[in-house]
């Protein structure tokens, strides 16, 4: 199967050089050059010769040479520590640092918060930053603190003398600090706070406003924080100061809706590719009769990644406790995370983690963002994440330093309709779920191009390099097999039943009713192979979710889909591609090895190979 990189998109509504690119510049210049070339008499013409030539460099090399440059590269090295800049990092230094308004996407790990912290060093004045969580604001503090870079922050725990001083400092042009962090609460509800702000502005403080994880804006984003939508504020107050969002995870449409949220009118969009290349993505399947995919995790931590650092995502939070006692039990070094934990014994077990005196997190996604641990080799999905961008921005805290991580997550049958019953009330949350099931059951694709896709990115079939399980799978023939399922839905519409997932399960197994039986035609296929069946039927629409609701409880039950009747055609056929089943954790010792076909071929009959 063909794969291929992301193609680094970089969008753009505006002139990205801040008016430093205009084309007939350009070739004014240009045309200047040769002129004064025919021309050249003396010196004074030699000199305007030499200006045209370093005025056409900047035109084609505009990241070098702009009145701040030397300051940025200098305060790079000396204050951050770091040799070089990564992609688009400076490219989006630049437009900030020129005025322009500016979403950044990139990737998690990938170095957003540079954009900000370095142009806040390098302006006169302070930059406010709005940020969603006080420990995410907590950690920036402490990392900035370490490198000797003033900064303030505000949010609901802040003691009153604190507040009282920030906001003194706030119109004072000899306080010291370059960063005040904000929560977007303080912004929605502190009146004062706007007032010193403004006044800030007015006297020329208000550098740049940076809007971290910028999709908290809207309700079409997977993290939608209510705060977060009342702050057009800043753009209305302080039109001209520059804006910056920043997020990891953001489709076109999240980004419009940011943009009127925001009130920025033409923002400029910088997009890194999604694609991180150290990544490999796995899919395992997780037999809801019998899981052990406890077991097959540990082994997996004690073989694979003896000794490295990982995260293990759960469901719910008595997952985290119980999986992460499992894991215990089975001689792993573990601890669970969730929101419902003492804040001391949270920030404990990220302490511990985060210095490897714990080896493997089981968390909630309470685990989530502001996760900064550079050596991170694995993050295991014990349960799906009930969305693409959930999940995108979970896995990617793995392999922060570029080194190869793996991602692999445990799709279990049951869980969809588990998470399915918690997402009913949310905006678009049935079909964002389904995305993350189509990512994990559609074997049509490369996972990677399931993901550029899910965020609007133009994929390139070149190389994926075989990072993902998906480029070896291999083609069934399921038309009997959806026949069969759709009788069996059939027959409970017409005597009148609902069947769950499980029964309808179970019915095709055999193991229903003996009158039942007579009826259907049941199968060998093992529960795995039932299962992802059933899960391609829902998916490919010959099979459909009816939700009956209770006061208590929300029950999933399956009916027959818009495309159920094709099936009555004889000439209409059905494939699905399908992964290997039971895998042992001992055989696959390198993310690379080519992935084993441990399938009943003879249940399937029809095979055939990519
Ligand atoms: N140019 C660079 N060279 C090397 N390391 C860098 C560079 N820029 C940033 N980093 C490091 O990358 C790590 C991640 O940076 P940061 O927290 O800003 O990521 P992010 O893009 O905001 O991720 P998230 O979406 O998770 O918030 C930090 O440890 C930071 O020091
Ligand atoms: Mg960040
Ligand atoms: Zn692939």
């Amino acid at each position: 199967m063909s794969a291929g990189p992301f193609v680094a998109g970089l969008k753009c509504s505006g002139n990205v050089f801040g008016g430093f690119s205009s084309f007939a510049w350009q070739r004014g210049t240009l045309q200047l050059i040769a002129i004064n070339l025919i021309t050249l008499h003396n010196i004074l013409e030699l000199t305007i010769l030499l200006y045209c030539i370093l005025t056409c460099l900047n035109v084609f090399f505009p990241n070098l040479d702009f009145s701040w440059s030397t300051e940025l590269e200098q305060n790079l090295k000396d204050v951050f520590q770091l040799s070089k800049f990564r992609p688009l990092q400076l490219k989006a230094i630049n437009l900030s640092m020129s005025g322009k308004d500016l979403f950044l996407v990139m990737p998690t790990g990938r170095g957003k918060s540079l954009c900000y912290q370095l142009p806040a060093v390098c302006s006169e004045g302070f930059t406010l930053v709005v940020t969603p969580l006080v420990s995410l604001m907590e950690d920036q503090l402490m990392y900035l603190k370490s490198i000797d870079v003033e900064a303030v922050s505000l949010n609901a725990s802040s003691s009153k003398e604190h507040a009282k001083m920030v906001l003194a400092e706030l119109t004072d042009s000899k306080a010291p600090f370059k960063l005040l962090y904000v929560t977007p609460e303080k912004i929605a509800k502190s009146k004062l706070l706007m007032s010193r702000l403004e006044k800030a502005y007015n006297a020329g403080r208000l550098s740049r406003i940076a809007v971290d994880e910028v999709h908290c804006c809207s309700q079409w984003g997977h993290d939608f924080r209510p705060d977060y939508k009342l702050l057009g504020i800043l753009k209305r107050q302080f039109p001209k100061v520059p804006l910056l969002g920043l997020t990891a995870t953001a489709t076109g449409s999240v980004l419009k809706d940011c943009q009127k949220i925001l009130c920025v009118p033409e923002p400029i969009t910088l997009t890194a590719s999604f694609n991180r290349t150290n990544l490999y993505y796995e899919v395992r399947l997780k037999d809801s009769n019998s899981d052990d995919s406890v077991s097959d995790i540990s082994a997996l931590i004690k073989e694979r990644y003896k000794d490295q650092s990982g995260i293990v995502y759960v469901f719910s939070q008595k997952d985290a406790e119980t999986v992460s006692a499992d894991l215990q039990k089975k001689g792993v070094n573990a601890s669970p995370y969730h929101a419902n934990m003492n804040p001391e014994d949270k920030s404990q077990v990220h302490r511990k983690w985060a210095t490897n005196k714990i080896q493997v997190v089981v968390a909630t996604v309470a685990f989530g963002m502001g996760i900064d641990k550079a050596d991170v080799r694995f993050v295991i999905h014990h349960t799906i994440s009930k969305s693409i961008e959930n999940y995108y921005q979970e896995s990617g805290r793995a392999g922060r330093d570029d080194k190869p991580a793996d991602c692999i997550v445990y799709f279990g049958f049951n869980d969809i309709f588990r998470i399915s019953t918690m997402v009913v009330m949310e905006n678009v949350g049935q079909q964002k779920l389904l995305t993350m099931v189509d990512y994990c059951q559609n074997v049509d694709r490369c996972r990677r191009s399931v993901i550029a896709v899910h965020f609007d990115e133009v994929w390139d079939d070149e190389g994926c390099n075989e990072m993902c399980d998906v480029c070896h799978y291999i083609t069934v023939d399921i038309t009997q097999h959806a026949k069969d399922v759709v009788q069996i839905v059939e027959l409970a519409g017409s005597l009148d039943e609902k069947l769950t997932p499980l029964k309808v399960t179970e019915a095709w197994m055999g193991k229903g009713p003996a009158k039942r039986r007579k009826m259907i035609q049941t199968t060998t296929l093992s529960r795995l192979e039932v299962e992802a069946i059933i899960t391609s039927l829902l998916l490919q629409g010959y099979l459909s979710e009816d939700f009956s609701f209770t006061p208590y409880t929300t029950y999933f039950y399956l009916k027959l889909g818009g495309k159920a009747p094709l099936l009555k055609n004889q000439s209409h056929s059905i494939t699905m591609k399908m992964r290997r089943t039971g895998l042992d954790a001992n055989t696959v010792s390198t993310t690379q090895q080519t992935v084993q076909e441990s399938f009943r071929q003879e249940a399937f009959g029809c095979i055939s190979r990519d």
